[in-house]
């Protein structure tokens, strides 16, 4: 299954739903980031719920283990269909994320790691975080150690989706931001890809934010990586 999500990366319950309104009534796939959830809170997910739209909550967790169990316990009651933690935290933590998830009875719920961020270039994961190994390589370290604690896939860039998918199976998901057509602005981001290469690539679900969001028309847009990506 491929699909677009989309980032809802909005401060406002209003701003959202204005936004969401322009589809009118086509079921998506969106994201729930930390800018919405915490300024808004978890009834904005019942109000996309009701809209009937997929949800991949994006909380990056990461913390002590059993700190993340209780969070991944409650947050099960969301019945949200993807949800992310840190591979940073441990393998203890990464199984726990998945228990909690267990225990507060949402099975279906699938568990995403964060291997390397997309605004991580190699130089500053070396400088900064001290890691003495290629990106690539840190990538595949963290989507095994995911693999092995039991959850469903990692976040990546397009570049590496292949070589997790020969690592870990063609089950194991790939979820990769950082997508631009050639007209897109960058930004923030460091590691890039078209939904072109994306789809070339084997990335499960590709996650696009300001260039539809920001775009003069988000449908249009949104199409556009669709057709380009599928
Ligand atoms: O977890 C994510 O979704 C995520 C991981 C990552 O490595 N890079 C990344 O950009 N994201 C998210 O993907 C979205 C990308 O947004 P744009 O850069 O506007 O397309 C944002 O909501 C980010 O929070």
């Amino acid at each position: 299954m491929k699909e677009v999500i989309i980032a809802l990366d909005f401060a406002s319950m209003e701003q959202t739903l204005n936004f969401l309104e322009k589809f009118k009534g086509k079921k998506l796939f969106v994201k729930v980031g930390m800018e919405l959830y915490l300024q808004n809170g978890p009834q904005i997910l019942a109000r996309i719920k009701a809209l009937g739209h997929k949800i991949f909550l994006d909380l990056k967790l990461h913390d002590i283990p059993n700190t993340v169990y209780g969070a991944c316990k409650g947050l099960a009651q969301f019945k949200v269909d993807l949800l992310t933690v840190h591979a940073a935290g441990g393998s203890q933590m990464l199984a726990m994320a998945k228990q909690g998830m267990l225990d507060g009875n949402s099975p279906e719920t699938k568990i995403i790691a964060i291997t390397q961020l997309t605004s991580t270039s190699q130089e500053q994961m070396q400088t900064e975080q001290g890691i003495n190994l290629t990106l690539e390589q840190s990538v595949q370290k963290y989507a095994l150690l995911a693999k092995q604690s039991g959850l469903d896939g990692v976040v990546c860039s397009v570049h590496e989706a292949k070589t997790i998918h020969d690592l870990c199976g063609d089950e194991f998901l790939a979820v990769t931001p950082g997508i631009r057509r050639q007209e897109d602005a960058i930004g923030d981001q460091q590691r890039v890809a078209t939904p072109a290469l994306a789809r070339e690539l084997g990335a499960n679900y590709i996650v696009v934010g300001r260039p539809i969001t920001q775009s003069q028309d988000p449908v249009q847009a949104y199409q556009e990586f669709c057709h380009n990506f599928n």
